[in-house]
């Protein structure tokens, strides 16, 4: 079996290299589609997988074919590549905003699987939240199990709105999350720690948390009431982040990327024609 993948930049390149490390794919079975030939001879001299400058190339090596491109982009590729497509052919996009109806119109294809993976997926420990149309059969889905399990985690949700909330949740998650340990961290320095012992202590406490906060099984309030001595540190600490609005204003800041999803799916729907 073989892949392509249009558009190779970061998260197909994260994708590429689970898939070669978990043994799923020979790198001899792997296609890049790039837009610039300079790019296109660097990976392949570092990644070892086929590589080419034609969308509609890459398109015909794969039994499968991965839309990694910038979904701004999606229109004009869709109109690259939509007459080299076969029948037989699975379709993974991991476009954000493009709904599953938009990529069946475009690319004239049912057989579409489509997904939201995070950066995580870099180092194999990603979670990437999935649909598939009903033309794809329980042995397709499995291999896409097979390719997603290689970058972490994923789970598969029945209806696509859930891939749109994901997106907000946890395909942006990542940007929440560094912000944080930036804040983090630069409290530490504000305190008067070198900027590396900071870092360790902030980021060794996050992972700490979330592990025990996994494996303890505990509401998250009751955890945090572990740590809340009457009338120490963390209340005071606890008062201010709620004073400041900690909570509303990452509520608000998911939804508001929960909204622009919908935007760049309208928006790509009426693009679509
Ligand atoms: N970066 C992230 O955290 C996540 C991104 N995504 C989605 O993944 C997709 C790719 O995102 P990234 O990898 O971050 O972007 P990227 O910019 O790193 O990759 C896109 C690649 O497409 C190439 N490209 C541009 N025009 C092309 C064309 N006409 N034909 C072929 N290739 C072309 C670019 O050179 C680039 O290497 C986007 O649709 C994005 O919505 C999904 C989940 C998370
Ligand atoms: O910012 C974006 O549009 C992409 C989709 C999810 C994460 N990054």
């Amino acid at each position: 079996m073989k892949i392509s993948f249009i558009g190779t930049g970061t998260m197909a390149t994260a994708m590429i290299k689970s898939i070669i490390d978990a043994g799923i794919f020979a790198p001899s079975d792997i296609m890049g589609s790039f837009h610039r030939e300079k790019k296109a001879l660097e990976v392949r001299d570092t990644l070892h997988i086929n590589t080419t400058i034609s969308n509609s190339e890459a398109v015909k090596f794969g039994d499968i074919v991965v839309l990694s491109v910038k979904p701004q982009i999606f229109e004009s590729v869709a109109n690259e590549i939509k007459d080299y497509i076969r029948d037989s052919q699975l379709i993974i996009s991991i476009m954000a905003g493009i709904d599953v109806e938009t990529l069946q119109r475009n690319l004239l294809h049912k057989k579409v699987v489509r997904c939201m993976p995070n950066t995580p997926a870099q180092i194999r420990q990603g979670m990437t939240v999935w649909t598939a149309t009903k033309e794809v059969e329980d042995t397709e889905k499995n291999i896409v199990k097979q390719i997603l399990s290689s970058m972490g985690s994923e789970m598969y949700v029945e209806d696509e709105v859930y891939v749109d909330m994901a997106t907000a949740l946890s395909g942006t998650g990542p940007a929440y999350v560094f912000l944080f340990l930036e804040s983090l961290v630069n409290a530490g320095v504000h305190l008067g720690f070198s900027r590396r012992d900071a870092m360790e202590l902030v980021y060794k406490t996050t992972l700490g948390s979330v592990l025990f906060a996994m494996q303890s099984g505990k509401h998250t309030a009751e955890l945090r009431d572990m740590v809340t001595s009457p009338g120490g540190t963390t209340a005071d600490a606890l008062y201010e982040l709620e004073k400041g609005g900690f909570r509303t204003v990452l509520e608000k800041a998911v939804y508001s990327a929960y909204k622009r999803t919908l935007y760049l799916k309208e928006l790509n729907k009426k693009k679509g024609g």
